[in-house]
This record gives structure tokens, sequence and C-alpha cells, in this order.
């Protein structure tokens, strides 16, 4: 086990953020931490992090404090939200810098590779874009191959081919054994790539598990849409807009084959059809429902 957290607390004066959490992350594992704004993540990553202290409960990280900073720090990478790159150092020097303080060991010229700024490398920070700027927020998570790598909305501002290239460096670093804890707001993402994921809401687990244990649980989904003065439809169904309708179905090929088979029958020319599995985006609708 990397992460152990066990009924964890954490108040803002009168306000209880984390309440009573606890979880832990294995070994090689990728564990997404997702939640509602305001649902306490980064307030629980940072007392892993080592940066907060809780009000209560316990939390090991390779079985030693996070306060234990000596024994964990140079094992952790961790990719902040907003790192403050010192604005008038360049893309090189500001690597150097990183791996100064990760105390691993690494080259400059290999972790802009894989960042893919070696183009930029001579450029003050100040001077880049804000998606180089993410890039070279990543380089902390990648220094050294870090044994656990926290990346806090990794791929927020990234465009298409930026958000691909860190999934396939952050797939290398797994290869090699490391163990990564995520926040991110792009559900697909984490339903894609976790091992694990954490749905917090107003500082408690609302779920936990694997995808699949999140969404099975929920029915699925059939989406239509009709020809316009279509009177009704045979299952029961909300309506999204004027002629597009949704049916919750718990056995969705029995439903979908009806509803295919009235269509026919009746030559209505249904549209835009789709059908499946319920997702994570359904489950987080779902809170506080
Ligand atoms: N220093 C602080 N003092 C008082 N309240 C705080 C402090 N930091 C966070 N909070 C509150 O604690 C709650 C949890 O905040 P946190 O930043 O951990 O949430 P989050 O899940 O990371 O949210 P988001 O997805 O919006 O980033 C929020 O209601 C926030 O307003």
């Amino acid at each position: 086990m990397v992460i152990d957290v066990q009924n964890l607390n954490l108040r803002y004066g009168d306000f209880h953020a984390v309440k009573d959490l606890s979880f832990h992350v294995d070994h090689g594992e990728l564990y997404a931490l997702l939640g509602t704004n305001g649902a306490g993540k980064t307030s629980t990553l940072e007392i892993i992090e080592g940066h907060r202290t809780p009000t209560s409960g316990t939390v090991t990280v390779f079985g030693h404090s996070p306060r234990d900073r000596a024994a964990v720090r140079p094992r952790m990478g961790i990719m902040l939200q907003e790192s403050g790159f010192t604005p008038d150092l360049t893309v090189r020097e500001s690597v150097r810098l990183i791996g100064a303080l990760t105390r691993r060991e690494d080259t400059v010229d290999r972790v802009l590779a894989i960042v893919d700024l070696t183009a930029k490398a001579g450029t003050l920070v100040s001077q880049l874009s804000g998606g180089e700027k993410r890039r070279l927020d990543f380089a902390t998570a990648v220094w050294g191959a870090p044994e656990l790598i926290f990346l806090d909305e990794p791929t927020t501002g990234l465009d298409i081919q930026s958000r691909d290239a860190l999934w396939a460096a952050v797939d290398r670093l797994r290869e090699d054994g490391s163990t990564i804890v995520l926040t991110t707001h792009y559900l697909e993402e984490a339903q894609q790539r976790a091992n694990r994921i954490g749905l917090m809401h107003e500082g408690t687990f609302h779920r936990e598990g694997t995808v699949s244990e999140l969404t099975r649980t929920l029915p699925s989904v059939i989406r239509v849409t009709v020809p316009a003065g279509t009177a009704t439809l045979p299952l029961p169904a909300t309506a999204l807009d004027a002629d597009r309708w949704s049916i919750e179905t718990t056995d969705l090929q029995k439903d979908l084959h009806y509803l295919l088979g009235w269509a026919h029958d009746n030559a209505i020319a249904l549209r835009d059809i789709e059908a499946g599995q319920t997702r994570l985006d359904d489950v987080f609708r779902a809170i506080g429902h």
C-alpha cells in the first residue's frame, strides 16, 4: 500500500471540509479523486502531500507520516494546479531547478524531451503559452520518475495533442511502476484510465470503487429524436427538448429492441439514436438526487 488514509477530518474554523474520509491507494494504481466543486479534494491532497495538518485522523505515505519530509518527499512528484515558476528564468533553468529540489537523478534534456519543451529550452517562463506552462508544470512529476505522482488537473488548458502526449508519458511512468493520484474535471480521462475512483461530495465519499462499480448501479440510457408530431413513445420517457427523448432502462438490449421494433412497425424514422451504459457524468449528475 502506498497511501493509507484513515478517518481523516479537516476543519477550517467552523467549516468541516473533510469528514471522516478513509481510503487507500495501492502500489502501481492510478487512483482518481473526483468530485464536485468544493468537495474537499485539494484539501485532502494537501494533507497527503504534507502541506497541511489534519484536524484528526491518520495518513501514511510509504508507511511514513507525510510530515516526515526527508523520508517521503524524494519519492514523490507533485504537479500542482499552479507551480509558480519564476517568470524570468528560462525553461531549461526552471527544469534544472526542479531537479535540484527533488534530489532525484535525471537530466534536463531527457525531461525537456518528455514534456515536449526542447524547442523552448531557452525561452523565458513569462513568454510561454498557457499550455506550455502546464507542460513545464508536468516536468515536476517526470523528473527522476518518482514512485508516487500527484497530478492535479494535469490537462486543463492543453490542446488534444499535448493531452495525448501527457497521457503517453504517464503510461510510461506507470509501466516503470509509478503510482498515480489524479484529480480532474474531465471525467472521460478518469473513466478510461483510473483503476479506482473516489467520488467526493461535501467532504466525504459519495461513492468509491472501480468505474464499473460506480456506474453499474445506475440504469442505462437510450436517447432518440422522433419526427415532429409523434404522439407517444412505447416506453416511459423524459423529454430532453421538443422532439428528443431519454429512456432509462435496466434491460438495455430488450428495451432497445422493443423501441426499434415499434418504430419499424409504425414507419417512424428515429434519428440520433444513442444507447449505452451509464457514464461517469451521469453518476455525477445523480449526486444529491
Ligand atoms: N484555507 C481555507 N479556509 C477556509 N475554507 C477553505 C480553505 N480552503 C478551502 N476551504 C473550503 O473547503 C472546501 C473544500 O475545498 P477544496 O479546495 O478542498 O475543494 P475541491 O474539492 O478541491 O474543489 P474544486 O473542485 O472546486 O477545486 C470548500 O468549501 C472551500 O471553500
